[in-house]
C-alpha cells in the first residue's frame, strides 16, 4: 500500500552564486608545513579529496587572511576558502558574500578557525537586525542575514547532509524528485512559546558597553548566555523571540530580583552556591476563549518558597499568568528539570490548541516550541500518512511526547500506540486523550534506546510508523527493530539533519559493520520533515550545549548541532526500556551514543567542505531509493537563528 507522496513542488537546490567566486588571501601563501594528517574526529574518512594546492597551504596561528565567506556551515559558522588553495577557514558570524579580514585563532587538521577582525564589504542579503542584542547574544547569530538567505543556507546544509551522510545520490533521478523545498515560516519573531533564561553571577557585557552603569552594583544578570560561555550571561530585558506578554513578565522580574532586600542570589555554576538557576517562560492558549496563558517556572537549587514570594506576588498580577511553578534541581548540572516540582500559583499546566485538539502542557513536557508552525507540520504529517480514514489502520507514534502527533491522527485510525521516555509527558498524553474524547490511543512510558526483543509484542503490526526522535536520533536497536518490522509506511520527523541523515542511511542502505541490511524496497519513506527550529527546549534539549549556553535562544542550527544530550541525565528518573512489563533494566549509561563512530560531531564534520565526505563506504544494498524527503524550514526560527 503506497499512498501518494504529497506534492510540495520540486525545486532544485542550486549553489549560491558566491560559492563559485574566487577568494583572495592578503597574506602571501604561507609555506607552513602541510598538516600532519587529520585526526579521526576532524575528518570522517582518511581520503583527502582537497585540491593539491590546498594541501601545501597551511596558515599559521595569528596570521591575518583576507577572506570571502562562501556559505554557512554547521553551527551557522561562515565557511570561507583561501584563494587559489581551496584551504577551508571557518569563521563565527561571517555571512555569505561578506569580505573580511580574519585572524587565525586555531588550526585544526584540514581547516582553520579565524576571528573576524574587520568587514571589508558586507555580506549579501544583509538586513538590519531588529534586536539590540543581535551581535552579542549567543542566540540569534545571523539576525542580520535576511530570512530568505537563512532558509537557502539551511536548505543547502540539509541537502548536503542527506547526500553525504545519508549517501543518497543526486544522480538518482528518483532521489532528486523526492528532495522537497523548505517550507518557510510566516512568523519570524515572537514565535517561541518557550524560552529559558539563566541567572548568572557575572553580568557579561560586550566590549563597547563595558562602561554601562548598573542600577545594582552586584553584577548579577538574567538573560541568555554569551556566545561560547556557560558561565557568562548577557543581561536581557526583552527578547524578540517570545511574546509581548512573556516580555512583560521578564521585565517585571528584571526590575526587582536583584534588589538586595529580597535576598535572592543567582546560582554560581563554579562554586555551586546560590539559589536562582533558570527562569522558564511558556505560553499557551485558554481552550475556551483562545486567550494567551503563561506559565512561569523558577528553577532553583533548593525549595525556599518564602524567597520567591515577592516575585510571585508581582507576576501573578499580570493577567496572562495562570501558572507559577518551582522546579527544584539540587544537582550541579545545568538542566531545568527539577527532581521536585511545586505549584506556587494557579494551575500546574497550561493548555494549547493544535489541529482542533486541546493539549495540556506541564513545565517539563516537550511541546513544539513554534505553535503556528507545528500546525503546518502536523497537517503535513497527516497528509503524508495517507490515512484512509476508515479507521482500519494502526499507527505507532515513537517519541510521542505529550501525544500530539498521534492524537491528531487518531480520529482517522484504528488505534494509536505512543512511546515516550518521560513519565510526565506520558501522563499528559493520557490526559490529553481523555480530555479530547479519544479512546483509541495507548501511551506507554519506555526508553526507545533500550528496546529489547520483546518490543513490538504489545501492539499489532503498525501500518504507519511515525518516528520523531530528539537530536541524537534513533538508537541502533530501534533501527534494527524497524528494519525487521517492515511497516508499509514510515514518517521520520527530525530536528537534527545530521542524525536524521545517518538514520536514513542505515534504514535505506544498511551497514556492513552493523550487520544491517537496508530495506529500501520494503520501507517507503514518504517524508522527512525538517523542523529544527521548532525544536528547542523540550525535555529533550535542556543540557547546555558545547558552545556553553542553554541553546534556548532561537538559534536553531547552532544550538542543535552542538548539543549531544545525555538522555538519562535529562529525565531525572531512570527510564525503563520500551517494553511493557520489562523487569530488568541495565543501569542507565552516561551519554548514550547509539552509533559508535557516527557521533554528531563526526557527522557535522562532513559538512565542512562537502567534498571531504567520502563516498567510499561499503553498502549492503544498492537499490534505488524510494526516499521522499520533505524539508521544512519551520520558522526562522532559525536564524540560525533557528531551527
Ligand atoms: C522531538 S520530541 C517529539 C515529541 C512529539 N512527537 C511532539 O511532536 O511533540 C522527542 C521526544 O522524544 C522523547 N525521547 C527522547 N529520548 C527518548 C528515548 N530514549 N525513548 C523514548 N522517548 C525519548 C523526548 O522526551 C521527547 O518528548
Amino acid at each position: 500500500m503506497a499512498a501518494a507522496v504529497p506534492s510540495c513542488g520540486f525545486r532544485r537546490l542550486s549553489a549560491r552564486p558566491w560559492v563559485r567566486r574566487s577568494i583572495r588571501c592578503s597574506s602571501s601563501s604561507s609555506s607552513s608545513p602541510s598538516p600532519s594528517g587529520p585526526s579521526p574526529s576532524e575528518v570522517v574518512e582518511s581520503i583527502d579529496p582537497r585540491p593539491p594546492a590546498s594541501r601545501s597551504f597551511y596558515p599559521k596561528k595569528g596570521q591575518t587572511l583576507e577572506l570571502v565567506c562562501e556559505t554557512l556551515a554547521f553551527k551557522g559558522k561562515g565557511l570561507c576558502k583561501v584563494a587559489d588553495t581551496g584551504f577551508v577557514v571557518m569563521c563565527d558570524r561571517a555571512l555569505p558574500g561578506e569580505r573580511f579580514l580574519g585572524r587565525v585563532t586555531r588550526t585544526k587538521g584540514n581547516y582553520a578557525q579565524v576571528q573576524k577582525l574587520k568587514t571589508l564589504s558586507p555580506h549579501w542579503d544583509s538586513v538590519t537586525p531588529p534586536c539590540e542584542h543581535a551581535f552579542d547574544c549567543g542566540g540569534c547569530k545571523t539576525q542580520n542575514l535576511s530570512y530568505e538567505a537563512q532558509v537557502r543556507a539551511k536548505e543547502q546544509q540539509v541537502h548536503e547532509l542527506i547526500t553525504h551522510v545519508g549517501r543518497f545520490s543526486l544522480k538518482d533521478p528518483e532521489f532528486a524528485t523526492v528532495m522537497k523545498p523548505i517550507v518557510p515560516c510566516d512568523i519570524q519573531f515572537h514565535y517561541r512559546n518557550k524560552m529559558e533564561f539563566s541567572f548568572g553571577t557575572q553580568k557579561w557585557l560586550p566590549r563597547d558597553r563595558l562602561q554601562e552603569q548598573d542600577q545594582y552594583a552586584n553584577g548579577h544578570s538574567l538573560g541568555l548566555h554569551a556566545p561560547g560561555f556557560f558561565d557568562k550571561v548577557l543581561h536581557i530585558e526583552k527578547c524578540l523571540l517570545q511574546s509581548e506578554a512573556a516580555n512583560t513578565v521578564l521585565k517585571v522580574i528584571q526590575d526587582c530580583w536583584r534588589d538586595p532586600q529580597l535576598g535572592l542570589s543567582p546560582y554560581d555554576v563554579h562554586s555551586h552556591a546560590g539559589f536562582l538557576k533558570h527562569l522558564m517562560l511558556r505560553s499557551g492558549r485558554d481552550c475556551k476563549n483562545g486567550q494567551q496563558e503563561l506559565m512561569v517556572n523558577f528553577v532553583t537549587s533548593s525549595y525556599r518558597p518564602e524567597l520567591l514570594k515577592p516575585l510571585v506576588e508581582k507576576i501573578s498580577d499580570i493577567p496572562e499568568v495562570v501558572s507559577i511553578m518551582n522546579n527544584v534541581n539540587t544537582s550541579v548540572g545545568n538542566t531545568s528539570v527539577g527532581e521536585e516540582e511545586y505549584t506556587l500559583y494557579g494551575k500546574s499546566s497550561i493548555t494549547e490548541i493544535l489541529r482542533g485538539l486541546t493539549f495540556q502542557i506541564s513545565a517539563n513536557s516537550f511541546f513544539q516550541t513554534n505553535t503556528s508552525q507545528a500546525e503546518v507540520l502536523y497537517k503535513l504529517i497527516e497528509d503524508c500518512t495517507g490515512l484512509r480514514g476508515d479507521g482500519s489502520e494502526i499507527i505507532l507514534d515513537l517519541f510521542c511526547g505529550t501525544g500530539t502527533i498521534g492524537l491528531t491522527l487518531a480520529r482517522g485510525a484504528k488505534h494509536v500506540y505512543g512511546y515516550e521516555v518521560v513519565a510526565q509527558a506520558i501522563s499528559d498524553a493520557r490526559r490529553n486523550a481523555e480530555q479530547n474524547g479519544i479512546h483509541n490511543a495507548t501511551f506507554i512510558q519506555g526508553d526507545l534506546n533500550k528496546v529489547s526483543d520483546n518490543f513490538g509484542k504489545e501492539f499489532p503490526r503498525p501500518d504507519i510508523v511515525i518516528s520523531d526522535p530528539n537530536r541524537p536520533g534513533m538508537h541502533m536497536k530501534l533501527i534494527k527493530f524497524l528494519l525487521k518490522l517492515r511497516a508499509p509506511r514510515m514518517i521520520y520527523v527530525s530536528c537534527n539533519p545530521a542524525t536524521c541523515a545517518r538514520d536514513l542511511d542505515y534504514l535505506c542502505h544498511g551497514a556492513v559493520e552493523q550487520n544491517l541490511e537496508g530495506s529500501l524496497l520494503t520501507i517507503h519513506f514518504d517524508f522527512l520533515c525538517f523542523l529544527e527550529h521548532l525544536r528547542r527546549h523540550g525535555t529533550c534539549d535542556l543540557i547546555p550545549s558545547s558552545c556553553g549556553r542553554h541553546c534556548d535562544c532561537g538559534l536553531a542550527l547552532d544550538s542543535c548541532w552542538s548539543t549531544y544530550p545525555s538522555v538519562d541525565k535529562q529525565y531525572g528518573s531512570k527510564p525503563q526500556p520500551a517494553v511493557a512489563h520489562a523487569t530488568t533494566t541495565k543501569a542507565a549509561t552516561k551519554d548514550q551514543q547509539p552509533h559508535e563512530g557516527k557521533s554528531v560531531d563526526a557527522l557535522k564534520q562532513r559538512l565542512l567542505p562537502s567534498s571531504f565526505a567520502s563516498q567510499k563506504r561499503e553498502r549492503n544494498t544498492s537499490s534505488s531509493s524510494s526516499l521522499a524527503v520533505q524539508i521544512l524550514s519551520w520558522n526562522r526560527s532559525y536564524n540560525y537563528q533557528a531551527h
